[in-house]
């Protein structure tokens, strides 16, 4: 039988520890903490995932401040308004939604945050700073990941942990964690690995973020390993109500009777990656204080 790694209960709890201390916090005279959320363009996932991040917000108590800009914002505008946040003295964070339109850089806007308010963990300094003893903000998603393995008790040391996908994102930062923290022997896969099944056959612990619905099958996986699904993406399907579901990267009902442990999509590590955002959040108020 196999465990189904609940990280929407697991978000839950976080969250509920955040509130507490947001409440301590307040009933010491400090205010609460304060993150903004930008967010370029109408792109509908996109949306979705900021409304999540606002009501977990609302759930924890932290304030927040949503700006909204069209999808013809020029860089050099938006660089004006990550600067101005930067510089806001009420504001202990904030995050810029990917993605952003063609004619913006993603790496000029992401550098341009200072890295003390990246609650994302996105800047280069942050991102170097995983491997350092005391580490600043982590990078949200690998971090969601960190906090499911570690609260599910699931032995690292010494394992086979095999990673699909080598994005900035989740897949890079990653693999550092998973080496420097968990002790684990990590291969990281990407595009041009050859034979990627007999990369991910080896797999104790697999971790896939890529992008492309099922792309795991039941073939692809050892007896007993534990699966991380990180892959997000709608597909069309007529008999939802929105016209979409969700599909994780891995063939989840074939693959399932065979892991150990396994993550769902969604109610994985989706909701992982907004409790780090808010663990990072009260971090950068902490720090101010
Ligand atoms: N649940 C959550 O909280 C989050 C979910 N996601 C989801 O995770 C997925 C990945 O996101 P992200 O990392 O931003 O995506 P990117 O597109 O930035 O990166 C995808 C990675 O997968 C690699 N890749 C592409 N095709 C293959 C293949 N056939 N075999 C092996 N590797 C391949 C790419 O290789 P190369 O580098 O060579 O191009 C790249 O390293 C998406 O579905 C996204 O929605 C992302 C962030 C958070
Ligand atoms: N600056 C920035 N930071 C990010 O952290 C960031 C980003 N840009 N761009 C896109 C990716 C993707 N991402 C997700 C967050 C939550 C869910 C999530 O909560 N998913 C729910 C389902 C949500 C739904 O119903 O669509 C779940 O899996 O249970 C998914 C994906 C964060 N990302």
């Amino acid at each position: 039988m196999s465990t189904i790694i609940d990280g929407k209960q697991i978000s839950t709890d976080i969250k509920e520890e955040i509130r507490l201390q947001v409440e301590a916090m307040k009933n010491e005279g400090k205010r609460a903490p304060h993150i903004a959320i930008i967010i370029v363009g109408d792109d509908g996932a996109s949306h979705t995932y900021v409304g999540g991040k606002i009501k977990a917000c609302k759930a924890v108590g932290f304030d927040y401040t949503l700006m909204q800009f069209a999808s013809t914002i020029s860089e050099e505008k938006l660089l004006k308004h990550v600067d101005q946040l930067n510089g806001d003295e009420d504001i202990d964070g904030f995050i810029v939604q990917l993605p952003l339109p063609e004619h913006i850089s993603v790496e000029k806007v992401t550098e341009s945050i200072s890295p003390d308010k990246d609650v994302d963990g996105f800047t280069n300094q942050n991102f170097g700073s995983i491997t350092s003893k005391n580490p600043l903000l982590m990078p949200a998603t690998p971090f969601g990941i960190m906090e499911l393995i570690k609260r599910y008790e699931i032995e690292t040391e010494g394992k086979n942990c095999v990673i699909v996908g080598a994005s900035r994102l989740v897949g890079a930062p990653l693999a550092l964690m998973m080496s420097n923290d968990a002790r684990a022997t990590v291969t990281l896969c990407h595009k041009y690995t050859e034979d990627l099944a007999s990369h991910t056959r080896n797999a104790d612990i697999l971790v896939v973020a890529v992008g492309k619905p099922e792309l795991v099958t039941k073939d692809m996986v050892k007896e007993g390993a534990v699966v991380i699904d990180v892959g997000t993406t709608r597909v069309k399907d007529e008999s939802k109500k929105s016209g979409f579901r969700l599909s994780g990267d891995v063939a989840y009902d074939e693959v399932a009777p065979k892991a150990s442990f396994i993550t769902p999509v969604p109610g994985g590590v989706g909701p992982m990656t907004i409790a780090s955002l808010m663990i990072n959040t009260l971090q950068a108020a902490k720090q101010k204080y």
